[in-house]
């Protein structure tokens, strides 16, 4: 029987490898973490991430052939293939601060996997890491490896948060990247073999090494820049009258640019999409490219205009101040159907309401209070590192209320705003949240989830991403 070990039991590792074992019964799957809480959590019927279907995956491998432990060393010796699936978070500190890949965790896993080894293994980069990484895994590998060999392949993971099921039964492709000798070749086939079990022969590319650690990069800042390009023409709607959703709408109807990801919003979150356009944009810089960083650092500085942009619209149509105000948020996590809050906008658009004075209110379906005062209380960047190293009791925030419904947080707030696009926002009964609002009532959409025209005709005064502004708005800066 194959054995496959992986390490990392995160929103990568975790539906990744259970999508193996339900498709390759023949396999067995285990998944390490160094995180005894998560490992439990994927123990018990309380799952450590919240993905739709994810529950019934498991529920059908857990303890056939899909398990999940603390005992890394044990199961990296017994594997023959290991995929590494941990974090690589934006360094905090020295050389490339700010930008570059901190591959601590990734380096630490490979040491290990050198150590605990007696026989040839394959190992497979899962977490996205800067071009060229598989070159000094090698080498780390190899010289401790005691005349053990070890092929290195990249394998990078493109499911997104929300879907991640769906993605990974059917997914638009799979990549694999190996060295061009006939021991990586293969290890290629090994590989390939594994998702042959459900995946078409042909969505399963085949590379080399380094274009298959680029081709993440790329498709998470093509992605992105979509993204920051419709956020920018949004702000240019809102100066003349267009409406971003009817132009939006006209442009990716052209076969050749395609409608997804042309939903303007208050800013893209999620542990990926910044970090990784940091690290191209480093790569880029160390190679001594200007002009194609400068190029990319632009879809990052897009984004944190359109979140400064939408904290100064709340704030300038609020008589420019909402200090003593009662904000109501709705949506807390970076995306509908996640519990992630990683990178979320709304970790920028609150620190920016509670930095001037405002009081907030929050309701997120999936975001328990616990978390939102650690996101609201931790550094920049600190929160992609495994959970127990991160800062364990943060100061919380007092002028801070989550609730666990939408109504309750509204109830005698100033004004709403919206910012994670959960369905069940648009069946919310706004003439009722409307009544028990302090007057003026204000509503700042940030996903363009509510009808603009239906909330006027209560009485709101209303803003909605890039769409044209209530007379109240038209003559208040955006940004000061
Ligand atoms: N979250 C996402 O949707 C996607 C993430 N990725 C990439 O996948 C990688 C992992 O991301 P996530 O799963 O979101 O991170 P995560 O933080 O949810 O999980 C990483 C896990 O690795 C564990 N870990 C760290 N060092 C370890 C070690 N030495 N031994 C054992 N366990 C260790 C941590 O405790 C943590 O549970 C990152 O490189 C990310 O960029 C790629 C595609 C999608
Ligand atoms: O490397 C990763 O981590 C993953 O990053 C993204 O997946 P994810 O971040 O989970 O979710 P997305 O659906 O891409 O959304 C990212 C952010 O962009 C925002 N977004 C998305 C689409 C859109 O039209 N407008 C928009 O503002 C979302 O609300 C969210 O905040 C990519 O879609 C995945 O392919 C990739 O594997």
């Amino acid at each position: 029987m194959v054995k496959i070990c992986c390490i990392g039991a995160g929103y990568v590792g975790g539906p990744t490898m259970a999508v193996i074992a339900l498709k390759c019964p023949s396999i067995e799957v285990v998944v390490v973490d160094i995180s005894v809480n998560r490992i439990n959590a994927w123990n018990s019927d309380q799952l450590p991430i919240y993905e739709p279907g994810l529950d019934d995956v498991v529920k059908e491998c857990r303890g056939r052939n899909l398990f999940f432990s603390t005992d890394v060393e044990k199961h990296v010796y017994e594997a023959d293939i290991i995929f590494v699936s941990v974090n690589t978070p934006t360094k905090t500190r020295g050389l490339g601060a700010g930008k570059a890949a901190d591959l601590t965790y990734w380096e630490s896993a490979a040491r290990m996997i050198a150590d605990v080894s007696k026989s040839d293994k394959i190992v497979v980069e899962k977490s996205t890491v800067p071009v060229r990484t598989a070159e000094a895994i090698e080498k780390i590998l190899n010289h401790n490896s005691k005349g053990i060999h070890f092929s290195i392949l990249s394998n990078p993971e493109f499911l997104a948060e929300g879907t991640a099921i769906q993605d990974l039964l059917n997914p638009d492709r799979v990549l694999i990247g190996g060295r061009e000798t006939p021991e990586g070749q293969k290890a290629v086939q090994a590989l390939k073999e594994v998702y042959a079990h459900w995946v078409p022969e042909d969505r399963i590319i085949t590379s080399n090494l380094w274009s298959a650690e680029l081709a993440k990069l790329v498709a998470n800042a093509f992605l992105a820049q979509r993204i920051s390009s419709v956020n920018a023409v949004s702000a240019l709607c809102e100066a003349t009258g267009a409406d971003v959703s009817q132009v939006a709408y006209s442009v990716g109807k052209d076969s050749r640019i395609g409608t997804k990801f042309l939903n303007a919003s208050v800013g893209f979150g999620g542990s990926c999409f910044q970090k990784d356009i940091l690290n191209l944009v480093y790569i880029c810089e160390c190679n001594g490219l200007a002009e194609v960083a400068n190029y990319w650092k632009q879809v990052i500085k897009i984004n944190d205009y359109q979140k400064n942009r939408f904290v100064n619209r709340v704030v300038s149509s609020m008589f420019n101040t909402v200090s003593q105000k009662k904000i109501a948020v709705l949506g807390f996590a970076f995306k509908k159907d996640t519990g992630d809050t990683r990178e979320t906008a709304a970790i920028d658009v609150c620190k920016g309401l509670l930095g001037d004075n405002a009081t907030i209110s929050i309701y997120d379906p999936q975001v328990t209070e616990d978390q939102i005062q650690r996101d609201l209380a931790m550094n920049k960047f600190d929160w992609d590192h495994p959970i127990h190293l991160q800062p364990l009791s943060p100061a919380s925030v007092k002028k801070l209320r989550v609730t666990w419904d939408a109504y309750e947080a509204a109830k005698e707030a100033h004004g709403v705003c919206i910012l994670t696009e959960w369905d069940e926002f648009k069946q919310l009964d706004y003439q009722r949240i409307y009544d028990n609002m302090q007057k003026p009532a204000f509503i700042f959409d940030g996903r363009n989830v509510i009808d603009p025209k239906k909330l006027r005709e209560i009485g709101f005064i209303v803003y909605s991403i890039g769409r044209p502004l209530d007379p109240w708005l038209e003559n208040l800066p955006a940004m000061s």
